[in-house]
């Protein structure tokens, strides 16, 4: 390895990802910190004396983010109370083992920690819902469910900010399959820092711009305790092939990950496409771009199982539920069985 290619007069130990400069560990873990700050500082994204929840997994983003975040609120003083809220899959051999490195992270970083269990929060675990629909389509629950259960653990909480670890990779991968599936509400909101999630507590991404390549050098050179092992159950194919095709651009041109992020951003949607506005869903009255929620239908559709319901359209869902009252001889309007709930509400 060559000198540090900041002069500082040691030996390079490392490549840097993003830009390809060889660079000692101190001034690595220099710049990786100022850039996250930079990131922090040039969007606003706390206000000092604010409670921030950090979503943590125990993987090495979310890791990485409590690391540091912990480190530039002290150095910075940002006057940021923080804390972790985890959510607990009920995933055996994965999300049990995970818990326990964000319980090391607690400790370690003198953190208050929250769990929130699907188990309680829906009545099932994901062991026992890929039990009922197999594998296939098992992270779309887990990814709704998921999204819900932190909005609910950040409002327990009373905090004034949910910060995740979604890195740059994640974003450009993101901003790829919202342009593959034609999906222009998420790929409009998908570059933001800050997004509203509709409960009036701002969800942040102070890793936007970090490469995970970078992620993986720090957490391995800082010595962080992570877990680093793959969920048990499929991985969501269709950000499985965008974030292939990804790698492979990486592997030609590592600017690739920034100009996605940049061009996301600098997109315009154009204003005559009419995109859902956030409300509340009526069944659970959290928050929702339909009258009831995702998170409602797919619950709905294993508790009276039929799980797929909610998977795909939702001209899918009508008929599926129509077939369903239909075989049951249910009435529609004036039935008095829970089954036209979501009818009526027509979802
Ligand atoms: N079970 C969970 N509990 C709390 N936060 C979570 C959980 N799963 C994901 N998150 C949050 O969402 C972010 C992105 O999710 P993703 O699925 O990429 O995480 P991961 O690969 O499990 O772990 P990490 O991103 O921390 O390496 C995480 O960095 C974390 O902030």
């Amino acid at each position: 390895m060559p000198m540090c290619s900041r002069k500082c007069g040691k030996n390079a130990v490392l490549k840097r990802p993003k830009t390809g400069d060889a660079l000692c560990k101190e001034c690595f873990f220099e710049v990786f910190e100022n850039e996250i700050h930079f990131t922090i500082t040039r969007a606003n994204l706390f206000k000092p004396g604010s409670t921030v929840a950090i979503g943590a997994s125990g993987g090495k983003d979310s890791t990485v983010l409590a690391y540091v975040l912990k480190l530039l609120n002290e150095k910075y003083k940002y006057g940021l109370k923080l804390v972790l809220l985890s959510i607990d899959e009920g995933i055996t051999g994965y999300r049990d083992d995970s818990l326990k490195t964000v319980e090391q992270n607690r400790d370690d970083y003198e953190m208050e920690l929250k769990v929130l269990s699907y188990k309680d929060l829906y009545g099932w675990t994901m062991d026992e819902i890929v039990k009922q629909i197999g594998r296939k389509n098992n992270c779309t629950f887990c990814g709704v469910f998921r999204r819900q259960a932190l909005d609910r653990g950040a409002m327990q909480l009373n905090v004034d900010y949910l910060s995740t670890g979604h890195n740059a990779d994640d974003i450009a991968e993101t901003v790829l399959m919202n342009i593959l599936r034609g999906d222009l509400a998420r790929l409009k909101r998908c570059t933001s820092i800050i997004t509203d999630s509709g409960d009036g507590i701002p969800r942040v991404k102070p890793l936007k711009y970090t490469y995970e390549k970078e992620i993986v050098m720090y957490a391995y050179f800082r010595k962080l305790v992570y877990f680093s092992t793959e969920c048990v159950f499929a991985p969501n194919a269709y950000r499985g092939h965008a974030r292939i095709l990804l790698k492979d651009l990486e592997k030609i041109d590592p600017s690739v990950i920034m100009n996605i992020i940049q061009s996301g951003e600098s997109l315009v949607i154009n204003e005559d496409r009419k995109l859902p506005s956030l409300t509340k869903c009526q069944k659970c009255a959290y928050v929702s771009s339909q009258q009831i929620c995702k998170a409602c239908i797919l619950l709905e559709g294993l508790n009276r199982g039929l799980p797929k319901l909610g998977i795909g359209k939702s001209s899918r869902v009508n008929k599926l539920i129509t077939e369903n009252n239909r075989q049951n001889n249910c009435c529609n309007d004036n039935c008095n069985k829970n089954c036209t709930n979501l009818v009526k509400n027509n979802v």
